[in-house]
């Protein structure tokens, strides 16, 4: 069972060390070397190649007389040279080699223009290919001189001719030829008659505009020329009958000798018209039909097309030249863990003689010593059962009398039970050692955090976008601001501003006004608002409902992108297969930080519950993820709706049990020792981390960073919010109508759908204005009244009942 498991440990490793493998090669450095080295190389082969053909004769001693010094080669690239273009040449494919040394130049431009490794595959499958072809042609052709074809093509030539015979291989090698420039350079038989066709009509009109030329007195019907249709008359005296000159059917009678001669495949028609009336000068109208094969339907493929040409759309391409935050910005500090052995040998005693007491053996007793707390993973004799224990948990921290023990019985997974115990000396676990972990810096997570570090000193990342929301609880002092900044710095070292924006909501208007410096980079905020971090309720509620909006907007956009999810729906976006011109677009994930929530509740009460509890339920899927952070974790201000829907949870210090048990559904919480430490849990286990300690002078440093650095020119607008009290009075007179209202109308009841992203669509309009539009249909009675997140109902059926609707306005 151990051996399997690190087996499995094994492999796992070294599939997370092969990234960094491929990390090294896509370098651009890497491929600058590579690129040139290959350049080189191709010139290399190419003289020595060259040069062989003149002194291959006299080289031939000096082949596999690499290391003797006293040979000398007379190739211009010497030994090497001369044995290299044996191999290659004599050896190998004779004059075919020259397509191997053209290939490795052509794979070095590949390289520095980071074309894709598949590309480069095909093209030596191809090169391979056509040198085996020269090769065993050349071979054919002259079998007398075998250092045109080389051994390779000699010996296969001399093989395949005596099976097929001399007639029979150069039909092989023929029809090689073409199945190659068919498959390789998509030449048809079809494409050859019709650039023959093409050339032979641009001829004849070249021909017929110079006969124009010279008999001005000429009639020519001709029509546009690329339609492929010209019709000319022969030369007649009677000028006016000419001009009147008209293509009626009763006058036509093609003359088309074998009908059953035309075949399919026979795409210019000649018909001779003859005219009734004119017995003498028969007027002769040649017909040149071209007939196009068919276009080819490209719309399935546009998408593939799209990137093809201009490759995958890059979201970050506007920040193109954005730096991420440096490590050196970050504090390093003093972090080897000392191992005080009489610490631990003196808690071990005081664990073995507590739990005698209890008349509880022990079997074993491991230590792991953490940054903060040590470990003591007890196995206890057999026959004694965990409940026991369990039950006596209280009794034995008492009498451990320590502040910060937990007792942990069994620790799951395990059979063993698990006494955590404060260090005399706790270590700081800094920002800088979690960032730079490789944990962190390799995850591929959608919005990973570096929390902080475990008992067993592991770093601890997790998923924003998996939790999908956090709820952080703790008493004043215990690390809740410093647990909050060390999620915003994760996030600001690992995603670029393209990809991740921030709602910040700090009513004790200091902890995160740091952030105000990269409003434009990563900070979202309503339209009219002046900062970006808000601080007063109103603003808040409004905030809210705007999040709502986008969120109801963005499962829209998800729905007519048929995806279920916002990594799916930004995938199909970057693959160019979303049409910006419907609305689609890049969309970030939005992280709402609400620092002091239970602040909030009491200020607004349902008004911030209802929406906060609207997105948390439902946000999830679109990227719009909240970590709601209170210090009094009491549940009026934690209700169940909210706690139900923000299953991962973080507690720092409680000063209650009542306390943990509503943040963590468990105890523990009260007996943990401040300062950053804390307990995870994201659904069963409870995690004990110590959380990552960066304070306000390295938070202004990185932000200062991010700040100096070109930004957007605002920061990312969320959807106006309407309030309902200023903005759905029905009365508006209709003089005040808008100057889009019969437009808009119009739109709205041929949809059948009333909604005011259709008219910001259709219209091209900001969400004000099409917000306005709606009320004012809806006090036309247009459309029915606000139904949530549902369109409106249309209560006019058509464009005619709608016009009857507008006529009957103008009579009142
Ligand atoms: N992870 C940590 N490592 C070491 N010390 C820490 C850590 N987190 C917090 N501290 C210490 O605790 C102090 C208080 O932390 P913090 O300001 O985050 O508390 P808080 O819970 O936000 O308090 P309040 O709710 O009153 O704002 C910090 O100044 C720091 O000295």
């Amino acid at each position: 069972m151990a051996k399997k498991k690190q087996s499995t440990k094994k492999i796992s490793s070294s599939s997370e060390n092969k990234p960094s493998v491929f990390a090294f090669l896509k370098t651009k450095q890497t491929q600058t070397i590579i690129g040139f080295f290959l350049l080189f190389l191709a010139f290399f082969l190419c003289i020595a190649f060259i040069s062989f053909f003149f002194n291959w004769q006299e080289d031939q001693s000096t082949i596999s007389q690499l290391s003797n010094k006293a040979v000398k080669s007379k190739n211009l690239l010497g030994k090497i040279g001369a044995n290299l273009s044996h191999f290659f040449i004599y050896k190998g494919f004779g004059i075919g080699a020259f397509i191997i040394a053209f290939q490795i130049f052509r794979t070095g431009l590949f390289v520095l223009f980071q074309q894709k490794f598949a590309k480069i595959i095909i093209s030596w499958n191809w090169a391979l290919i056509a040198m085996l072809w020269l090769s065993i042609t050349l071979g054919f052709v002259n079998d007398k001189f075998a250092l045109l074809s080389g051994i390779i093509g000699f010996e296969i030539n001399e093989y395949l001719q005596t099976f097929t015979g001399k007639t029979g291989l150069t039909i092989i090698l023929i029809f090689v030829l073409i199945t190659y420039l068919v498959l390789r350079y998509k030449l048809t038989f079809h494409e050859f008659l019709e650039r023959l066709k093409q050339k032979r009509a641009e001829k004849e009109q070249k021909k017929q505009e110079e006969d124009e030329l010279e008999v001005p007195q000429n009639d020519s019907i001709e029509t546009d020329q690329s339609n492929k249709v010209n019709l000319t008359t022969t030369p007649t005296e009677d000028k006016k009958e000419k001009s009147e000159f008209e293509l009626s059917v009763e006058n036509l009678t093609p003359t088309i000798s074998k009908h059953s001669d035309v075949s399919a495949k026979k795409e210019k028609l000649t018909l001779t018209v003859e005219e009734k009336n004119e017995e003498d000068s028969e007027p002769e109208v040649e017909i040149d039909v071209a007939i196009h094969r068919e276009e080819e339907h490209e719309t399935e493929n546009l998408s593939d097309k799209l990137v093809k040409d201009f490759g995958e759309f890059d979201p970050t391409l506007e920040l193109a030249n954005f730096k991420f935050p440096t490590f050196n910005l970050l504090k390093q500090y003093n972090e080897t863990i000392s191992i005080d052995p009489e610490e631990l040998e003196a808690n071990k005693d005081r664990i073995v003689d507590t739990l005698k007491n209890y008349k509880i053996g022990i079997a074993e007793i491991k230590a792991t010593v953490g940054p903060t707390i040590t470990l003591y993973e007890i196995v206890p004799e057999a026959g004694i059962r965990i409940s026991k224990i369990k039950n006596l948990e209280d009794d034995i921290a008492l009498s451990l009398s320590a502040l910060g023990i937990r007792i942990i019985a069994p620790i799951p997974g395990k059979g063993t039970i698990g006494i955590e115990v404060p260090n005399k000396k706790s270590t700081i676990v800094s920002m800088h050692s979690v960032i730079s972990s490789k944990k962190f810096q390799e995850s591929t997570m959608e919005l990973p955090i570096a929390l902080g570090k475990t008992i067993s000193n592991e770093t601890f990342v997790i998923d924003l976008a998996k939790m999908p929301h956090l709820l952080m609880a703790g008493a004043t002092g215990q690390g809740k601001s410093v647990g909050l900044n060390a999620v915003l710095t994760s996030l600001l070292y690992k995603k670029h501003p393209a990809e991740v924006k921030f709602i910040l909501v700090d009513p004790k208007k200091v902890e995160l006004t740091l952030f105000n410096k990269i409003e434009r980079h990563y900070l979202a905020k309503l339209p009219d608002v002046e900062e970006a971090i808000i601080t007063d309720t109103t603003k808040v509620v409004h905030t809210l409902n705007s999040l709502c909006i986008e969120m109801d907007n963005r499962y829209d956009l998800l729905k007519a992108a048929m995806v279920r999810n916002i990594k799916e729906y930004n995938i199909k976006f970057k693959k160019r297969k979303l049409n910006p011109n419907d609305g689609h677009q890049f969309l970030p994930y939005i992280v709402l930080v609400i620092d002091e929530f239970a602040d909030l509740i009491m200020t607004a009460g349902k008004e911030v519950e209802t929406p906060i509890a609207r997105l948390a339920q439902l946000a999830r899927a679109i990227g719009i993820h909240l970590i709601v952070a209170t210090q009094r974790p009491s549940v009026n201000v934690i209700t169940g709706i909210i706690k139900a829907n923000f299953p991962a949870r973080i507690a720092f210090r409680v000063t209650s049990k009542i306390d943990s048990r509503t943040i963590l559904d468990a105890g523990g919480a009260d007996q943990l020792i401040g300062r950053g430490d804390l307990l995870y849990t994201a659904g069963n286990d409870i995690n004990r981390i110590q959380c990552a300690f960066v304070d306000t002078p390295e938070v202004e440093k990185i932000t200062d960073f991010i700040g100096s650095q070109k930004a957007y020119s605002e920061a990312f607008l969320l959807p106006e919010y309407v309030d309902d009290e200023s903005g759905t009075s029905i009365d508006i007179d209709i003089a005040d109508r808008d100057k889009l209202f019969k437009e808009a109308a119009e739109i709205i009841v041929t949809a059948q759908q009333g909604s005011a992203s259709l008219l910001q669509r259709k219209l091209k309009l900001g969400y004000n204005r099409a917000g306005r539009l709606i009320d004012q249909l809806e006090a036309a009675g247009i459309v029915g009244g606000f139904e949530g997140s549902k369109a409106r109902q249309v209560l006019v059926p058509d464009l005619v009942a709608l016009d009857a609707l507008l006529e009957n306005e103008k009579n009142i």
